[in-house]
């Protein structure tokens, strides 16, 4: 079972007084189920330019959530922001507000950053195996944290492909090289590494936007089943893989959120005439 964030897991040291300053937010949509992503009044910018405007969005656990909007609207920046992964840019900066997760704010200065990467795990538009062996892959973030006990590897490695749907297609060649798979394998192979480490939230950026349509039908699948275990968010620019993979989903343009609600509301009956133009494919 993936661990639950805690307190002392991601954070270095207790509260610091300033969060408890944030202005009470606008009222936002009820996500269905327990929210465990809260993001409250996000400003964000990169240099001068401002990418993402008040945005207010409460993310279920357990479900998988879709962002959905035009090329540049701040799909992906959002996404990033999540597990911080914009702090690796140097003009990106979040200038009023927060997101937190377990209700701790992961822009607290005393938020230890690796451990909530740790705890947020990402997948990238193209698949990224590291050029070692596949079991090597599953392993690596484990190695990092000390892990060298064989027996406890071999589980992990075992129980995160059976987690991506990949144990049968490479249980015989382990030790031969992740690039040796094919686009569709690799991005299972992904996602077994980022699934290792027990994340308890998977970001996902257009994961299946470099594959055909069968290694696509596979990872949305899996997809399905890691909500088990995982908060999933995704970024698609495909509506009908939005629309078969994810419970909730948020319509972004021009960096602000227009609408969220839940998918089948998006799709079949949007309450802002953007999302309807969006969804019904005449902008975008
Ligand atoms: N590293 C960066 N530096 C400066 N501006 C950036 C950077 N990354 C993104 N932007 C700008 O921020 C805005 C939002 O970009 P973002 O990539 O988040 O949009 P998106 O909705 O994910 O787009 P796409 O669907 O094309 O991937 C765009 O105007 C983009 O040009």
């Amino acid at each position: 079972m993936p661990a639950t964030i805690t307190m002392d897991q991601i954070k270095s040291s207790p509260p610091t007084a300033n969060r408890a300053t944030l202005a009470t937010p606008p009222q936002k949509s009820a996500p269905a189920g327990r929210t465990l992503i809260d993001i409250e009044k996000l400003n964000f910018f990169y240099g001068e330019s401002q990418a993402l405007h008040d945005i207010n969005l409460a993310i279920p656990e357990k479900k998988v959530t879709a962002f959905i909007g035009p090329s540049g609207c701040g799909k992906s920046t959002l996404l990033r922001c999540l597990n911080r992964m914009n702090d690796l840019i140097d003009v990106a900066r979040v200038a009023s507000g927060s997101i937190k997760i377990h209700d701790i704010d992961i822009y607290a200065p005393d938020v230890d950053v690796i451990e909530l990467r740790k705890r947020v795990g990402m997948v990238f538009q193209k698949s990224n195996p590291f050029p070692k062996s596949i079991y090597e892959n599953i392993t690596y973030g484990l190695r990092l944290q000390g892990v060298a006990d064989k027996s406890r590897l071999d589980e992990v490695v075992e129980r995160s492909l059976r987690g991506a749907a990949l144990w049968d297609e490479v249980k015989d060649r382990l030790h031969t090289s992740g690039l040796g798979l094919s686009g569709g394998q690799q991005q299972r192979l992904c996602i077994a590494r980022a699934i290792a480490v027990e994340p308890e939230i998977i970001l996902m950026d257009e994961p299946c936007s470099a594959l055909d349509p069968i290694a696509t039908a596979k990872v949305e699948e899996l997809i399905h089943e890691l909500k088990e275990k995982f908060t999933i968010v995704i970024v698609t620019h495909n509506m009908q893989q939005a629309a078969r993979c994810s419970d909730r989903t948020a319509f972004f343009y021009l960096g602000k959120l227009i609408e969220y609600a839940e998918t089948q509301t998006i799709f079949m009956n949007p309450g802002n005439p953007q999302t309807e133009a969006y969804v019904s494919g005449r902008f975008g």
